[in-house]
């Protein structure tokens, strides 16, 4: 199974901190996502928005998937956010407080309008929907399928506590639901499930268990807020070359007694059937694109 790209980390960066989002290159996540939401002070939206349109035509940002967490088109500032920054070269956006099919839709027409108008290849801006009201998590099979630029959806959970009018905890079952049914829509709608920020960067065993929790349930990748998680996030979702190796073993046995279409084998004690050829070939795509093997 080859696996496009990667979207293992997002790595938040403010728009206002040109250094620091010059840096973040450095820390090698898998996509960078700068911010011109919630980490940028009101009075300086427009400020962010030019910096990164200068950012974004001037800079060579090399493997790493560029994004940006734009403002909300109900705001004063989310469609000036498209017309600046898709002309300057950005082509993946984060649709921050997603809640209805229509909004996906007024981003889909709006980007049309603007790829239009600039010769950019129709549909070449993709969406992320970040779901992170009560609302948007009940509706994201709906909007993980509103539009076919949308290749991911996002779970926010400090909004999302917010909005439920609890804490979030560092057992997470107030979260529960919520992750459950975005991995679950993700899975249907065929896009990537990107999980929540873990806000207290200090508390590394914390963060993991919770990146580790993230992965098992389904998660493609986790935003972070800090360049010390990117490589933490990795390590997670990256296959261990243990379970490369057994999973070559699987694909290589299923081949020999040409069961890819149906029946079954053992392999080392084990029943091997498509299912589980199926799973041996996502972890294969996996190392391949993360560069553990040819
Ligand atoms: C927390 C802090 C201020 C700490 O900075 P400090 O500088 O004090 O930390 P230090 O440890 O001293 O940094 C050591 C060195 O790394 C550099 N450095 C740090 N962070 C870096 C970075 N991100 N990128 C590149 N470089 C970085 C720094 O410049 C320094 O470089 P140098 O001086 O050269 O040594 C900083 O990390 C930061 O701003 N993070 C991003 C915050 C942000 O974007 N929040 C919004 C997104 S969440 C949200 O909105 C919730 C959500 O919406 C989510 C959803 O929906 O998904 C929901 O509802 O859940
Ligand atoms: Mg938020």
């Amino acid at each position: 199974m080859e696996i496009k790209k990667l979207r293992r980390t997002m790595l938040f960066c403010p728009a206002t901190n040109p250094t620091m989002y010059i840096d973040a290159q450095m820390y090698k996540p898998d996509c960078l996502l700068f911010d011109l939401e919630d980490a940028v002070r009101y009075d300086e939206k427009d400020l962010a928005r030019d910096l990164l349109a200068e950012a974004l035509k001037s800079l060579s940002f090399g493997d790493i998937e560029v994004f940006a967490r734009i403002n909300p088109l109900y705001t004063e500032f989310g469609e000036a956010d498209v017309r600046a920054l898709v002309p300057a070269g950005l082509r993946r956006m984060r649709l921050p407080m997603c809640e209805k099919v229509e909004q996906v839709k007024e981003l889909d027409a709006l980007l049309t309008e603007v790829e239009r108008a600039y010769g950019i290849e129709e549909g070449s801006c993709k969406i992320q929907c970040s779901l992170e009201t009560p609302l948007g998590v009940w509706n994201a099979l709906d909007l993980a399928t509103a539009s076919p630029r949308v290749i991911s959806i996002s779970f926010g959970a400090e909004d999302y506590t917010r909005l439920l009018g609890v804490d979030r905890t560092k057992d997470a079952s107030e979260l529960q639901f919520a992750r459950q049914r975005v991995v679950n829509a993700a899975a249907i709608a065929k896009v990537d499930a990107i999980d929540t920020v873990w806000a207290d960067f200090k508390d590394i065993d914390g963060f993991i268990n919770e990146v580790k929790y993230a992965r098992q349930i389904g998660f493609a990748g986790k935003s972070c807020i800090h360049p010390s998680q990117v490589g933490q996030v990795h390590d997670v979702f990256t296959p261990k070359m243990e379970d490369v190796e057994k999973s070559l073993v699987i694909i290589e046995a299923a081949e020999k007694a040409g069961i890819e279409k149906g029946g079954v084998v053992q392999v080392n004690g084990k029943m091997v059937d498509i299912p589980v050829i199926d799973k041996a070939r996502r972890i294969v795509g996996l190392a391949k694109a993360a560069g553990l093997i040819k």
